[in-house]
C-alpha cells in the first residue's frame, strides 16, 4: 500500500437530508445484502483513515458505529452538513459524498485525491454534463469561513459557494481518458430511478 493509500483526509458521507422524493431514507436502500451507507462505507474505509456520517437523527447511524456530526444550522441543505463534517474532521481534507450515490468507485476518489497533494485547492469537483458534481468532492478546511457566511446569508447553493472558492475542476473527459467510470456519480433521488438503477445492475 502507498502512502497515499490511506492518506490524511476524511471521510464525510452526507445523510441528513429528509428523502422527500425518495420516500424512504436513501442511505439504507439495499443493493444486495448492504445498504448504500454499508456500501460506501466499505470503500471509503480502504482509502481513508477516518470517515464521519453527517447526519441529524443519530438514533439511524448508531449501529454503523462511526461518529456521527449534527449540523451547526440544521436544515440548510447539503452546505449545512459539509460544513459541520469539516469543522469535526481531524485531517485539513475531507472527501464528500452523498448517501445516495451507490456507483460509488474507489479508483475514481484515489485520482481526485491525487490532485490534494498540491494543497493549492479548497475544492476538487468533479465535472460531468450535468455540470459540478459537488457531493461528491474534495474539500479543505480553508473552506469552513466561507460556508459559514453563506450559511448565515441563506445563500444555500453549492454552485454560489463554488464561485467563492479556489476551485480544481476535474472534467468528465479527464477521467474518461484515465480510464475511469463516471457512473460514480450518479446519485438516485426518486424510486423510479432506484428500480432502473436495480433491473440494469441485475
Ligand atoms: N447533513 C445534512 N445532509 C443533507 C441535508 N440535506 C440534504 N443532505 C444530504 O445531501 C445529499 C443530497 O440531498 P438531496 O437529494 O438534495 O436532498 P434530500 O433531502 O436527501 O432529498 P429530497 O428531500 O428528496 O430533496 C443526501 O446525501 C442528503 O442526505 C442537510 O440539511 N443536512
Amino acid at each position: 500500500m502507498n502512502k497515499w493509500e490511506m492518506c490524511k483526509v476524511t471521510g464525510i458521507i452526507l445523510a441528513g437530508g429528509k428523502s422527500t422524493r425518495m420516500g424512504t431514507n436513501k442511505a439504507f436502500l439495499a443493493y444486495g445484502n448492504k445498504s448504500f451507507i454499508e456500501i460506501q462505507i466499505d470503500i471509503l474505509r480502504h482509502i481513508f483513515r477516518e470517515i464521519i456520517i453527517s447526519a441529524n437523527d443519530f438514533s439511524l447511524y448508531e449501529h454503523l458505529q462511526l461518529p456521527i456530526v449534527p449540523d451547526v444550522m440544521p436544515g440548510k441543505g447539503p452546505l449545512g452538513g459539509i460544513c459541520a463534517g469539516l469543522i469535526h474532521s481531524k485531517y485539513s481534507y475531507a472527501f464528500v459524498i452523498a448517501c445516495d450515490m451507490p456507483f460509488i468507485n474507489k479508483e475514481v476518489i484515489v485520482y481526485m485525491k491525487e490532485l490534494v497533494k498540491g494543497d493549492n485547492y479548497d475544492v476538487i469537483v468533479p465535472h460531468t454534463v450535468r455540470g459540478p458534481e459537488p457531493l461528491h468532492a474534495f474539500y479543505s478546511k480553508n473552506c469552513i469561513q466561507t460556508m459559514q457566511r453563506c450559511l448565515e446569508e441563506e445563500d444555500l447553493r453549492m454552485s454560489d459557494f463554488l464561485q467563492k472558492v479556489n476551485v480544481r475542476h476535474v472534467n468528465e473527459e479527464e477521467l474518461i481518458k484515465s480510464g475511469k467510470d463516471i457512473k460514480s456519480f450518479i446519485n438516485l433521488n426518486t424510486y423510479r430511478e432506484y428500480e432502473d438503477y436495480r433491473s440494469e445492475c441485475n
